[in-house]
C-alpha cells in the first residue's frame, strides 16, 4: 500500500479529562500514515488524483480547533473517521501526542490503525 504521511502536526484542541484542559487549549502533535493508492497522481502529476496532505491538515486544525474530547483514543478515533470517510483513505496509521505532561516524560499519547491494509 502507498502511503501519504504528515509527521508532528501540531493543533491547538481542548483536550483532557479536567476542568482545566476543558477550558484552555492545549498544543497536541499529530502524526498521520495515510493508506492511499498514489498510483493515478503518480502518472497524471495532478493534485485531483491524490489526498492533498495540505488539505488535510488544514481541516484537521479546523476540526479541531472546535471541538473538545476528554480522551486521545477519542481524538485519534475521529481524526481516523474523518480520512476514511471524508478523505477516501483506505487504511489509516493516527499517532496523537500530548507535549511535556508529566515530570521526565517528552510526549504521551495513543497510535490507533483503521480501515483496511
Ligand atoms: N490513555 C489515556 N490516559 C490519559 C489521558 C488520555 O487521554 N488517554 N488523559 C489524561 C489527562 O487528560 C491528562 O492530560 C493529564 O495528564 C490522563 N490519562
Amino acid at each position: 500500500m502507498d502511503i501519504i504521511f504528515i509527521d508532528d502536526l501540531r493543533v491547538d484542541t481542548l483536550i483532557g479529562i479536567y476542568p482545566r484542559e476543558k477550558a484552555v487549549p492545549q498544543t497536541i502533535e499529530i502524526s498521520l500514515r495515510i493508506g492511499a493508492s498514489t498510483a493515478s497522481a503518480g502518472a497524471s502529476d495532478d493534485i485531483r488524483d491524490t489526498i492533498d496532505y495540505a488539505v488535510v491538515a488544514e481541516r484537521l486544525r479546523a476540526e479541531l480547533g472546535a471541538r473538545h474530547f476528554n480522551l486521545l483514543e477519542k481524538l485519534a478515533e475521529y481524526v481516523a473517521t474523518l480520512l476514511l470517510e471524508d478523505f477516501g483513505a483506505q487504511w489509516v496509521q493516527v499517532s496523537v501526542a500530548k507535549l511535556g505532561m508529566m515530570r521526565g516524560v517528552r510526549r504521551v499519547g495513543v497510535v490507533i490503525e483503521r480501515g483496511a491494509a
